[in-house]
């Protein structure tokens, strides 16, 4: 479904778990910060509406998009008891095909990741065209993509959490 057709901010119909008992860390790309940072402060909040405590929100800022990869792997090597890492990122088309080679790069490298710690890796990375499609999805027409990463944070956390033993 698009995000045209989907606010990235609106949760209202599903229940949301409390964030009381969680810790998270917030990987954030420097890149296109005027996006990013909107990413960052709508995953930061709507963790905090959640019941996440302040000190267990660890951020950590990497360069661009492509370091996301391995700041993820760093910081749960080094801190097992964070519960799920939150990626952010704006990649936007350029002139050449290297936009292609980071979000490919991208996505595989987090997954792989989160398989590698047995962690939820969030995906919270814009992927678009240019930066109107990019300010539409970090606080624009179509919500925020901080907000739907914290949120599914909060739902992986919750159900790693409850497995049964
Ligand atoms: N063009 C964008 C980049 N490029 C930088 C890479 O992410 C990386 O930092 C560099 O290749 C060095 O390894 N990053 C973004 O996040 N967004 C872009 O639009
Ligand atoms: C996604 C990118 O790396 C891109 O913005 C860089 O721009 P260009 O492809 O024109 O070098």
């Amino acid at each position: 479904m698009s995000s045209s057709l989907k606010n990235l901010s609106d949760f209202s119909h599903t229940t949301i778990p409390n964030g009381g008992d969680f810790k998270f860390a917030i990987v954030v790309a420097e890149w296109n910060a005027e996006i990013t940072g909107k990413l960052y402060k709508g995953a930061f909040d709507t963790l905090i509406k959640h019941g996440v405590k302040e000190q267990n929100i660890l951020s950590y800022p990497v360069p661009g998009s492509y370091e996301l990869t391995a700041a993820a792997d760093i910081v749960l090597s080094n801190n097992a008891t964070i519960d799920a890492v939150i990626c952010l990122g704006c990649v936007i088309q350029g002139e050449t095909r290297h936009f292609d080679f980071i979000c490919n790069a991208v996505a595989n490298g987090l997954a792989n990741v989160g398989l590698k710690h047995n962690k939820t890796i969030v995906f919270g990375v814009l992927t678009t065209d240019n930066q109107e499609q990019a300010l539409a999805r970090a606080g624009g027409k179509h919500g925020n993509k901080g907000d739907e990463a914290a949120i599914t944070a909060l739902k992986m956390a919750h159900l790693s959490a409850n497995l049964p033993k």
